[in-house]
């Protein structure tokens, strides 16, 4: 029997309405993921991955905007949801990790502050219980010398170390969805396949299903289960990460895959 996904997105678009222009940021897509399994969204600038990411968050704002077809986690269409229902969902059955770890967290509050008010949100706990927990957490994502990273600014941990705190921060509640919009762009090359490596765990443990943004056929093929290749706001090829890279077949994947792979 096949295993229900966490996520389903079918047949949905978002249309910006302008005065002289409707612009299709996505067009009629559907994919799906899977409870421990990695769906990547990959295109090029502009094709709608970010759109994509912010509707299912229920965080598009914006003057003008109509959307169609059905976003569900878990079997409920998030698109029926309230604000607030939505809002008690992100963070505790939805999470999102972004591209600049250091700009995504608050320049002017410790990592201590900034963990245990995530935990406080979601959480009925104690003081002392919440920084056991936020401990817990960052020894979790592999910081070794937790009680020294909670008691720094942002600007005094390197971005790497700064990724943990968000992973750790993402899947504190243990959600059945992360979205991960390109994690390790504004990384080095050896810390970015530590972050992979870490995402990789935590989504095998917690059951977690990841929907990874990324342009970087290189992150997909590191951790990627299934991929949706996006052209002009339309997935034009998808399949298993072993198809798309041993057999693609739309001339825009070919092209994508010739830009990383060597001839
Ligand atoms: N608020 C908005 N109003 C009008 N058009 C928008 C708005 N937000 C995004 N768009 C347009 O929607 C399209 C998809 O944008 P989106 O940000 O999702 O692309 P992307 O694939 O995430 O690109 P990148 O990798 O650069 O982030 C683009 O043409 C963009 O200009």
């Amino acid at each position: 029997m096949k295993e229900e996904p966490v996520l389903e997105v079918e047949n949905f678009s978002v249309y910006f309405h302008q005065s002289c222009q409707v612009i299709k940021a996505v067009d009629d897509i559907s994919f799906q993921v899977y409870p421990a399994g990695v769906t990547a969204l990959v295109g090029e600038s502009g094709c709608g991955k970010t759109v994509t990411a912010l509707s299912v968050l229920g965080l598009l704002k914006a003057q003008g905007v109509e959307t169609r077809g059905a976003i569900r986690l878990k079997g409920r269409n998030l698109r029926e949801l309230t604000g607030e229902e939505l809002r008690r969902l992100r963070g505790k059955q939805m999470a999102m990790i972004f591209q600049d770890p250091q700009n995504a967290l608050n320049p002017v509050l410790k990592v201590e502050t900034q963990v245990m008010e995530a935990i406080a949100c979601h959480q009925r706990i104690s003081g002392s219980g919440a920084k056991e927990m936020a401990l817990r957490l960052l020894s979790r994502v592999g910081l070794a010398d937790p009680r020294r990273v909670l008691a720094k600014y942002p600007f005094q941990l390197s971005g790497g170390m700064c990724q943990r705190v968000m992973i750790a921060i993402a899947f504190a509640l243990s959600p059945d969805l992360l979205i991960a919009d390109e994690p390790t762009t504004a990384l080095d090359v050896t810390v970015q396949a530590q972050i992979l490596a870490e995402l990789r765990r935590l989504k095998n443990e917690l059951g977690t299903g990841i929907m990874l943004i990324t342009h970087d056929l290189g992150v997909v093929a590191e951790i990627a289960d299934l991929v949706c290749v996006m052209k002009e706001g339309k997935i034009v090829e998808s399949g298993t990460v072993f198809d798309i890279f041993q057999n693609p077949r739309h001339s825009y994947t070919k092209k994508l895959l010739n830009s990383v792979l060597p001839v």
